[in-house]
């Protein structure tokens, strides 16, 4: 029988060919940590007794989750990553640079069937391009970094063919969250998901990023997306699954009626279509993260805030996922519309996302955000509410002040 793309790409990375089930031992391409798991990280690496990392070319660390550091605290663990990569002459980025993953995407430390494991559990991200990339504790990631290897169980795989035609307004985030709603947030527990069709097909990376992204949301290790229709800066050869490759489940997904999704509080798999929760209040508006703080999110909110200015009563926040994603929002101009409309910029990094700082919801507070999770007290504040959406329903719900469908704001 034949194999699916997660066991092909864990079969090149050992020494055996690798089966659903099986335990393989692996070499690992790249690891990532960040200033939340970082310090960690290298403490539990330090009293393993481990002296210099397998290799300093294959590690890269970010300082993005509390950037620029919010007290002396944060401060002195990011010291403590700036001297340990110094020491190392491991890749370091620093305050501005932007979010893990983003970072990892942007600069191709990443390519088609690599095997990267990170202390972050969106790592899965990099699925956007074909590698298997999944999230691991602190103390696992310490084990890589002596050795360069780890074990893994190879996960099962569901395949998701997506066809039709998205309307106009509706994105991938919708998608994305609609399939959590569907399968909820244990619903692909330890599985990996190869996302393929039409739909796919279509989609610029920054789209393809947002569903590998938030697999993680269903529980699943991976999520794989055909590379067919992306064009990457450089060569590579994909894997792919063959024919006769076994999935747990194949789902066929016509798109096409599909509305704007919402999480709404306090899951991200209790999904609502727009219609449903219409005019809601909201006082604060996020649009940022390693799920949609991207170009593409950018310009989406400016279609919509163009001319225009936000509810008097709302905050509207944006953290660009990179300085490259804010270079480039403010070369074309999107920066411009977006701050004379009255939104405030954040430097690009996590910011409000996980609630460490920029942006703490006050009591009572009803927020749209374009993030990933909307946990109880995830942004800081567990009295506050957070409605996940698109960056265009964001954008729609800063310039109403309520929770508006963005298919209404948009002229397209
Ligand atoms: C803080 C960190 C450990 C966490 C993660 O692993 O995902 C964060 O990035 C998140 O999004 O919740
Ligand atoms: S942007 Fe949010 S979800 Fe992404 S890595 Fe940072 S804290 Fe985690």
């Amino acid at each position: 029988m034949g194999q699916t793309i997660i066991e092909k790409i864990i079969s090149n990375h050992s020494s055996k060919k690798a089966r659903a089930g099986d335990i393989a031992i692996v070499d690992v391409d790249l690891v990532m940590a960040t200033d939340t798991t970082g310090p960690l990280t290298i403490k539990a690496f330090e009293n393993m007794g481990g002296k210099k990392v397998w290799d300093s070319d294959k590690m890269i660390l970010v300082i993005d989750h509390a950037s620029p550091a919010p007290n002396e605290g944060i401060a002195v663990l990011h010291d403590l990553m700036r001297e340990f990569a110094n020491e190392q002459g491991i890749k370091l980025y620093d305050v501005g640079d932007g979010i893990c993953h983003q970072l990892i995407m942007d600069n191709h430390h990443v390519k088609p069937g690599q095997l990267v494991l990170g202390a972050d559990s969106h790592t899965c991200t990099y699925g956007a391009v074909g590698a298997f990339a999944t999230g691991v504790g602190s103390t696992d990631l310490a084990g890589v970094m002596l050795t360069g290897k780890t074990w893994i169980k190879v996960p099962e795989t569901i395949k998701i063919n997506l066809t039709g035609k998205l309307q106009k307004g509706v994105t991938a985030k919708d998608l994305i969250l609609h399939l959590v709603g569907r399968f909820g947030i244990q619903g692909a527990t330890y599985q990996a998901i190869e996302f393929t069709g039409e739909v796919i097909e279509k989609m610029s990376l920054d789209s393809r990023m947002v569903i590998a992204n938030m697999v993680i949301e269903m529980g699943a290790k991976a999520g794989l997306v055909d590379l067919k229709g992306l064009e990457l800066p450089y060569k590579y050869d994909p894997v792919k699954a063959d024919p006769d490759a076994h999935y747990v489940k194949t789902i066929e997904i016509d798109v096409s009626q599909l509305e704007t999704q919402i999480a709404v509080p306090h899951s991200p798999d209790n999904i609502k279509g727009i219609s449903e929760i219409e005019d809601i209040t909201i006082q604060q508006a996020f649009i940022g993260s390693c799920t949609n703080g991207r170009l593409e999110d950018l310009h989406a909110a400016a279609d919509i805030l163009e001319g225009k200015k936000i509810h008097p009563n709302v905050r509207l926040i944006i953290a660009p996922a990179s300085r490259k994603v804010f270079q480039d929002a403010l070369s074309d101009g999107t920066v411009e519309v977006l701050s004379a409309a009255g939104a405030t910029f954040l430097p690009a990094g996590c910011g409000p996302c996980v609630g460490t700082h920029q942006g703490i919801p006050g009591n009572n507070e009803n927020i749209a955000s374009s993030t990933n999770r909307n946990f109880q007290g995830r942004m800081g504040n567990r009295n506050s509410n957070i409605y996940l959406g698109s960056p265009a329903f964001v954008a729609s719900a800063a310039l109403k002040g309520k929770i508006t469908n963005p298919k209404r704001r948009l002229s397209i």
